[in-house]
């Protein structure tokens, strides 16, 4: 190269040589400036735009342009640049001042044309000018938004050169609670996005960032195969603790007229530390019911999770939770009479009998509704159904496995759409514990805790590594009560339970709580063996003791905090208030405290009943009046005509014979059909069908026996009688 050189300087004549060094030189600087002003194209561009401004004036002056023409542009020039720059970026003053910029041209070079540029008043003028269109140009919003996405470029590049991530690209990034999100676009690193997320990326740009590997989170974009989102965390999120407001006085606690349905809104679990977002669980919504599989190793945190399962299923207006825990019977004793049935420690025959309601519930439900999604309300409110250390229950070393088994199977295959929802929680999601499959399979959630080995969240979630879900073996480290909670969609967030692991604490909030207001329906309560008797327990209160069945988690000294026990001898006096057989209220006559809580347990409980009630008639009834109407139903297969026409028929009695006789038409329906078809006895319904006869709203045919009612439009006789 050098040796070429010397030869072509060789070949020139001495004065050309000097000529060419000078253009090269002014070549050079000119390059030089270009670059220079590359770096930075806004600022600096405008900047030389600006001072070129000047002398281009002096040449429409010499040239002698019309000013009057050149300075009508600056009014479109400045609309177009506003209209523009507004549209591209939404800032007003960012527009301002490129608009004001734009007019201000064809605005000086008509002012230079007119007065030339060598007066005094001219440069000072149009320096001043000059100097404030670029301040407000170079400080403008959008300016220091593009300045600072440069910055955040540069350090990505030096980020993913560090990490072996070259040749991606960041394209945004987001502030989170504590740190950031970066989406980057991998297409030209020659790597997939779950090659990154399998990988050791999140290791290496924690090990640069001088963070816990842990702090570093990547996952696919799951509407963009080519894109990543990595995730910074630089504030530690497990710094802060998660308490309960019901145990810290944080919230006021629901009473019966201030619950709220199962509708209103998922439960909330605890707290996500990226977001600041509620770490939620959907048990129940429009859509219908979701079963939840949880898993957790021993001292993982499922007692506290349960406790705020129950906590926030017993704020609900129409939930009822059963639970069963043979292991260690926490919940069942915490949570006491909040709770609307419960089976501990061995109470095998119990956690039968809760299994076997809940397959009668949703028979029962089913058949009403034709398989329907059940809606519910106090009145017919969804069942919760806890089961802690499921293998206890359904393991290969339970007593009552294989009786226990279908019964569960039964529960996650049908009980979702009539509102009878599993909850189960096991040390490992294998068949060993679970039973069956049939528990993951139908489980709409799954929610792990701390877990010993990475392969137990694969025995519940076999794509969580895919999915980018962190790795509750290790998530956290050191940190109690962390939990994953996955829906049905895969829809997943990770963060901290919170803290109701101080079960005393807990177990004054239960009684605080008191008993459900909610109620199964009458008719299908009567049909489950032993529902009814479920809350008998032995009249120890009241004598200094406290009641059988409380374990270590006792109620604060001096108080008593009134516990089922959970026999299934069918011993003991009723517990129910108002119902104690004269043995006691299931509370110590002395405690004052407890005494009013149960009062305002009671008046509570007697609102929620009254709540749906119709008001009364504005004249009341007389008893006369009563007896005789009373008199005249009695006799309505007797009554003539217009007696039976001065009775009303009630809608539930006419709606279920009229359907039915619709739907029968010309066959027409047995006096024993219609019994069936309202539920009421069969000498109650004869008469209310002779009181329909008479009002021609049916007709009846064929002899005593033989009788059969029909719509009058599907009358087989209808000429009979006249
Ligand atoms: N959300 C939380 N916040 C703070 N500490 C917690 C939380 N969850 C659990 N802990 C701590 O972890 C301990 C064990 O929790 P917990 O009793 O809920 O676990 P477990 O899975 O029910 O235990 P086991 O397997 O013995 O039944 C608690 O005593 C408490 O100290």
């Amino acid at each position: 190269m050098a040796r070429r050189d010397t030869r072509r300087e060789h070949r020139l004549p001495t004065g050309h040589q000097h000529e060419i060094t000078a253009g090269r030189v002014a070549l050079n600087v000119a390059k030089a400036y270009g670059r220079w002003v590359r770096r930075s194209p806004d600022t600096r561009g405008l900047a030389t735009a600006l001072v070129a401004l000047y002398p281009a004036g002096g040449v429409a002056h010499l040239a002698g342009a019309d000013p009057l023409l050149l300075g009508a542009l600056g009014a479109p020039a400045g609309l177009a640049a506003w209209v523009g720059t507004y549209k591209a970026h939404r800032s007003a003053r960012y527009s301002a001042t490129v608009a004001a910029t734009a007019a201000g041209v064809p605005i000086w070079l008509a002012t230079a044309a007119h007065y030339g540029i060598t007066h005094m008043p001219v440069l000072v003028g149009y320096t001043t000018a000059a100097a404030l269109a670029w301040s407000g140009y170079t400080w403008s919003d959008v300016l220091k938004t593009r300045r600072a996405w440069k910055t955040q470029q540069t350090e990505w590049d030096t980020l993913a050169t560090a990490a072996g991530l070259d040749g991606s690209r960041l394209v945004a990034v987001e502030d989170t609670r504590l740190g950031q999100r970066f989406r980057i676009d991998i297409r030209a690193t020659g790597r997939t996005a779950r090659q990154l997320t399998r990988g050791d990326l999140a290791e290496r740009i924690a090990a640069h960032l001088a963070l816990p590997a842990e702090r570093v989170r990547v996952t696919i974009d799951p509407k963009h195969a080519g894109q990543i989102f990595i995730l910074v965390q630089t504030r530690d999120p497990w710094a802060e603790p998660v308490p309960h407001p019901a145990l810290t006085g944080g919230a006021v606690e629901p009473v019966a007229g201030r619950r709220r349905s199962i509708l209103d809104g998922p439960l909330v679990l605890g707290l996500d530390p990226d977001t600041g977002h509620d770490l939620e669980l959907v048990v129940f919504d429009r859509a219908g019911g979701r079963h939840t599989m949880i898993v957790a190793a021993t001292g993982g945190g499922k007692t506290t999770l349960y406790n705020n399962v129950v906590e926030q299923a017993t704020a609900r207006t129409d939930v009822l939770v059963w639970a069963i825990d043979l292991g260690k019977g926490t919940i069942p004793t915490i949570w006491g009479d909040a709770l609307d049935a419960g089976a501990g420690i061995d109470e095998y025959d119990r956690a039968l009998a809760i299994l076997t309601w809940a397959t009668i519930v949703i028979k029962e439900r089913s058949r009403a509704t034709g398989g329907r999604n059940h809606t519910p309300s106090p009145t017919a409110p969804v069942i919760l159904i806890l089961v802690d250390e499921m293998d206890t229950l359904l393991g290969l070393d339970s007593p009552i496995g294989h009786k226990a088994k279908p019964l569960v199977e039964d529960i996650v295959r049908r009980g979702r759409s009539a509102g009878v929802l599993l909850a189960a929680a096991g040390q490992r999601g294998t068949v060993q514990h679970t039973g069956s499959k049939d528990p993951h399979a139908n489980a709409g959630n799954k929610i792990v805790l701390r877990v010993n080995r990475a392969s137990e969240m694969g025995n519940v979630i076999p794509d969580w590594e895919i999915q980018g879900m962190p790795n509750m073996a290790t998530y956290a480290q050191g940190v109690r009560g962390v939990a994953l909670v996955v829906d049905a969609e895969n829809t997943w967030r990770a963060g901290r339970v919170r803290d109701m692991s101080d079960l005393d604490a807990v177990q004054a909030l239960a009684a605080r709580r008191g008993r459900p207001t909610a109620t199964l329906e009458p008719d299908i309560a009567a049909l489950l063996p032993g529902y009814l008797e479920r809350h008998r327990i032995p009249a120890t209160v009241g004598h200094g003791t406290v009641g059988h069945g409380t374990v270590g988690h006792g109620a604060p000294a001096g108080r008593l905090v009134p516990l089922p026990r959970h026999d299934h001898d069918g011993g003991g006096n009723d517990g129910r208030a108002g119902g104690d057989g004269g043995h006691g209220w299931g509370v110590d006559p002395g405690d004052e405290q407890a005494i009013d809580r149960l009062a305002k347990g009671l008046v509570a409980e007697v609102e929620a009943k009254l709540a749906g009630m119709p008001t009364p008639p504005d004249r009341p009834t007389s008893l006369a009046d009563l007896v005789a109407a009373k008199a005249a139903f009695d006799a309505a297969e007797d009554n003539d005509a217009d007696t039976n026409r001065t009775l009303d028929v009630p809608d539930h009695i006419a709606r279920p014979i009229l359907t039915l006789l619709a739907e029968r038409g010309a066959d027409g329906a047995s006096p024993a059909d219609l019994v069936k078809a309202t539920g009421k006895g069969e000498s109650t319904v004869r008469r209310w069908l002779a009181i329909m006869r008479d009002h021609d709203l049916i007709v009846s045919r064929g002899s005593t026996r033989a009788t059969r009612y029909y719509l009058p439009e599907h009358d087989p006789e209808p000429d009979h009688g006249k």
